[in-house]
């Protein structure tokens, strides 16, 4: 079970004070969650994810995850420009798989998240909610125990959000990999999590199981108690640097 164990970390800031962004953080993991991230501009949610991706080392504090592979889907795709869907699809992968293993995957995946008509187009032909499922496929190439996503429908109309939202559902709950997922859109938070976790001044202000059934229309009693609590604890924060 992956787990964070009081993780602190911080920065120096151009004029050299120092700003102490996580203050202890401790979670576990459950195998096949669904966590979403919560939280005002600036509270450390993308830190914190970057620091379960290893992208970062944590000042203090340590992520377990017993070696588990991790995908991480950020809110830009950051596709390659002279890759086609299916070679950006299949990057990750680079030589460590035989060639028709990486076809297997990458095809997979890409019917996952639609797109297996369009392997073959470029970056420039796809629309911008095209290339976030491309980017979904790189990640799940990988076959993720834990699947790390930063915003990742934060840049995409509300349409093609709302239909990311369900098929991302759709997806996890067809692969059971553990999610977890930053925003600081509350709406996208009771849609999606089933886990939430508030996060305001380095911590973990506020921890909510929701226990509702997928796809969620937002109308169901338990989302609209959880909305509740979570604009009163967001709004409790007084301290953002948004
Ligand atoms: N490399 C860095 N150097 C200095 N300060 C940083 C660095 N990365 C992040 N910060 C600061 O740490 C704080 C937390 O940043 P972080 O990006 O984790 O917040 P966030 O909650 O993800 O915000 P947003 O929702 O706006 O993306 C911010 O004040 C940010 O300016």
């Amino acid at each position: 079970m992956p787990e964070l164990r009081d993780i602190r970390h911080g920065y120096v800031l151009p004029n050299g004070t120092r700003r102490e962004v996580l203050q202890g953080i401790d979670l576990k993991l459950d195998k096949g969650g669904f966590y979403v991230l919560l939280g005002r501009s600036g509270c450390g949610k993308s830190t914190l994810l970057r620091l379960m991706a290893g992208l970062e080392i944590p000042d203090a504090g340590q992520f377990e995850h017993a070696g588990e592979s991790v995908g991480v889907v950020f809110q830009e795709p950051r596709l390659m420009p002279w890759l086609t869907v299916a070679q950006n699809a299949g990057f990750l992968l680079g030589s460590k798989l035989a060639g028709h293993e990486i076809d297997l995957r990458v095809s997979r995946a890409l019917k996952m998240v639609g797109l297996h008509d369009v392997r073959d187009a470029w970056p420039n032909q796809l629309s911008g909610g095209m290339a976030q499922r491309v980017a979904i496929a790189r990640a799940l190439v990988v076959q993720p125990a834990l699947l790390l996503m930063d915003e990742p429908f934060g840049a995409l109309d509300a349409f093609t959000r709302k239909q990311m939202q369900d098929d991302l559902v759709r997806i996890w709950r067809e692969l059971g990999h553990t999610i977890v997922f930053v925003t600081h859109d509350l709406e996208e938070a009771v849609r999606l999590g089933q886990t939430i976790l508030v996060i305001d001044q380095g911590c973990f202000t506020l921890r909510l199981d929701l226990d509702a059934a997928y796809p969620r229309t937002g109308a169901e009693p338990a989302i609209n108690s959880a909305r509740q609590r979570l604009l009163d604890r967001l709004f409790a924060c007084p301290n953002s640097n948004s």
